[in-house]
């Protein structure tokens, strides 16, 4: 998805699969495979910068709570027999804070890019069981230790941490599995109870979270094909589906400074409805709208090639650029596009032949040329094939 936040640069093609996804809805939050990659891709910007913040501010937080550990137990004045407890705890914390202080040090050094997920899940098994062990030392000691802050690990997880919500659910599932596992095996009687407690207690908080996930996960899947929607309607016609004249006019300056790089021919067609006016007058707006229609779809063929580009400029006048093609391709593909309406075959009392015609003016961009000085080359061989009876293409001197 340019996320591309203004015009997401979506084809006639993809924009019917979301428009598909959107009426067939997402309940179990999952789109079409190539829809899905594309929200993946979305869902995944920016998302590097924010996991080094935030692994930032866990490993300070983790380091100021190891730091008060010998404060908060004083072991110069434990009994012989808890020194082993406490060289467990030590290590535990230790270990957590080499495991944070790496992934910190990995995240703000490279972008996460392909590693981000197994990054995401590494690190938070890491700090939820390594926080249940931590804990544990701390009953076992007879220290008070608030066990409640687990539970904040636990809803830790469904946050915006890159993961989907099918995949924090696994993951959730995991380190609940091993912080009770934690829990059962290093305590016993009334501690362990205790822990048994919050286990339950973290599993509720978990399924809160989760419901709390859907439904953003819900939204943002939502938006994104909202926005995609709303940035075609930004950049295209809505009555021949072509782009319009702002998508044009910023995909016309690319074109041209590409080509110009490139060495490449660039040809731009200016199209033009004869006697529209007259033919409104007698066959109504709607049949207007209807030939406009036909005349965008003969244009719309002579568009082959990937970077050529179709669009409707403003009333009756339409645009075509042809990527790549030499001014005899262009005229070919042009004299086709009279042949195709022709046989079309619109009927047109006002006009000369008796049926609908454009005049197309025809011009090649040229080195050092701008996009607004190829549009008035066109445009005068537009005018030019007007002036000399209409229904025809002329290509600018
Ligand atoms: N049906 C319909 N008509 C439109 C639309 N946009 C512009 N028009 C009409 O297109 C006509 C353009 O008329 P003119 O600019 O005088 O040109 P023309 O009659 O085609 O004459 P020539 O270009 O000289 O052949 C006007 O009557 C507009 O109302 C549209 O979206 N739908």
């Amino acid at each position: 998805m340019p996320t591309q936040d203004t015009l997401f640069p979506i084809t006639e093609a993809q924009r019917t699969a979301y428009a598909r996804q959107l009426r067939q809805g997402f309940g179990r939050l999952r789109f079409e495979p190539d829809l899905e990659a594309a929200f993946m891709a979305d869902f995944d910007r920016g998302l590097d910068r924010r996991l080094a913040w935030l692994s930032l501010l866990i490993t300070v937080v983790w380091l100021v709570f190891t730091a008060l550990d010998p404060v908060r137990m004083q072991p110069d004045r434990l009994p012989p027999a808890q020194l082993g407890l406490w060289t467990e705890l030590l290590l535990v914390r230790g270990v957590v804070a080499a495991v944070l202080l790496g992934a910190t040090w990995r995240a703000w050094r490279h972008p996460l890019g392909a590693h981000r997920r197994r990054w995401v899940v590494a690190t938070a098994l890491v700090v939820t069981v390594g926080g249940a062990w931590g804990a544990t030392c701390y009953l076992r000691l007879g220290g008070f230790q608030p066990l409640e802050i687990l539970l904040l690990l636990v809803a830790g997880l469904f946050l915006p941490i890159g993961l989907t919500l099918r995949q924090t659910l696994p993951l959730a599932a995991v380190c609940l599995t091993g912080m009770s596992a934690v829990g059962v095996l290093q305590l016993e009687g009334a501690a362990q109870g205790r822990f048994l407690y919050l286990a339950g207690l973290m599993v509720l908080t978990a399924l809160l979270a989760a419901f709390g996930a859907y439904h953003r996960e819900y939204a943002q899947r939502e938006q994104f094909l909202l926005r995609a929607e709303l940035g075609w309607q930004a950049g295209h016609d809505a009555l021949t589906g072509l782009c319009n004249r702002r998508l044009f006019d910023d995909r016309l300056q690319a074109l041209v400074r590409q080509v110009q790089r490139d060495g490449l021919p660039l040809a731009l067609v200016l199209a033009d409805v004869d006697h529209f006016k007259r033919f409104n007058d007698v066959y109504g707006h709607p049949a207007g709208d209807a030939a406009l229609q036909t005349v965008a779809e003969v244009l719309q063929a002579m568009a082959s090639r990937p970077l050529d580009l179709v669009a409707r400029l403003g009333g009756e006048e339409m645009a075509v650029v042809l990527h790549g093609a030499s001014q005899a391709d262009a005229m070919r593909l042009a004299t086709q596009a009279l042949a195709a309406l022709r046989e079309r075959g619109v009927p047109h009392a006002g006009s000369e032949q008796g049926w609908l015609g454009m005049s197309l003016g025809l011009a090649m961009a040229e080195p050092g040329d701008t996009p607004l000085a190829l549009y008035q080359r066109a445009d005068r061989a537009l005018y030019q094939a007007k002036h000399s009876g209409r229904n025809r293409v002329i290509a600018a001197a």
